[in-house]
């Protein structure tokens, strides 16, 4: 089970919910993934105009657990007044800290970050930020008291999969937190590497969404992420430099 606060949750795989061609297409592709946590950018959602579409209204909502994001914020205070928007729409006590730093990485700014989330901690919020793979922040992060670290495995929709796995599983070891690699996964393979690295889910939205396929690549990652993590959990072997040969040679009848 992946445990954030006080909530478990049977799926390692977390949802996002924008750019999919079409609300039935999302519908279809969220129920086949199986993900019980969904994430959705406050700023494009029209929690507040009941006249204008919403994908959120397509969802049987007692069955998910809401993620609001901070997506849009450049600066702490921004952040926060984003969060407390989502907190007042009632349908939420997480919010994932999203603070850009860069507006053509989309890499996430460390400094507005750590100074949103420690701001949201004190009122209340389970804190879950989005930063980069940097251990030293991730560790700061976790020193606040946040209630799980999401580092980016590549830039947000690059699809590039995980560019830098060492600092990865640095973070994965230091953390007493869950690890959620955020944003860049491209391919179910990358989900999969994310989970055999020992990551305790996966949040990805592009790879999905944008997939020729929506509902087929969800399956894919559904069945990805559950399959990576159970090679950690089994225990992969240890590489070696010669090759080892797979029967064993003692004991073998000679001519
Ligand atoms: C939806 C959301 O929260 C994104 O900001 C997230 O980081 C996912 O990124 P990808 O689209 O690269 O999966």
């Amino acid at each position: 089970m992946l445990k954030i606060a006080d909530k478990e949750f049977a799926s390692r795989l977390l949802l996002g919910t924008g750019k999919y061609p079409s609300f039935d297409i999302q519908r279809e592709a969220v129920a086949v993934s199986e993900a019980e946590i969904l994430t959705f950018a406050v700023r494009r959602m029209n929690i507040f105009e009941a006249s204008q579409p919403n994908f959120l209204e397509q969802l049987d909502l007692k069955k998910y657990t809401l993620l609001p994001n901070t997506a849009g914020a450049k600066t702490a205070e921004e952040a926060v007044r984003i969060a407390r928007l989502a907190k007042a729409s009632g349908l939420c006590d997480m919010i994932k800290v999203e603070v850009i730093g860069c507006s053509r990485s989309l890499l996430p700014d460390p400094v507005e970050t750590l100074k949103a989330s420690e701001m949201l901690l004190e009122e209340g919020f389970i804190v879950l930020p989005y930063t980069s793979d940097d251990v030293v922040l991730a560790r700061r992060l976790e020193e606040l008291g946040v209630h799980a670290i999401m580092p980016g495995a590549s830039p947000i929709g690059s699809g590039q999969g995980i560019l830098n796995p060492l600092n990865l599983s640095f973070i994965i070891e230091q953390s007493k937190v869950p690890v959620i690699i955020d944003a860049g996964i491209g391919s179910p393979s990358d989900a999969a590497l994310a989970m055999e690295l020992g990551a305790d889910g996966v949040l990805l939205n592009t790879a999905v969404s944008a997939a020729s396929d929506p509902v087929k690549m969800a399956s894919a990652m559904k069945l990805a992420i559950e399959a990576g993590r159970l090679g950690y959990e089994a225990g992969r072997i240890q590489k070696k430099d010669y090759g080892v040969a797979s029967s064993p040679g003692e004991g073998m009848m000679t001519t």
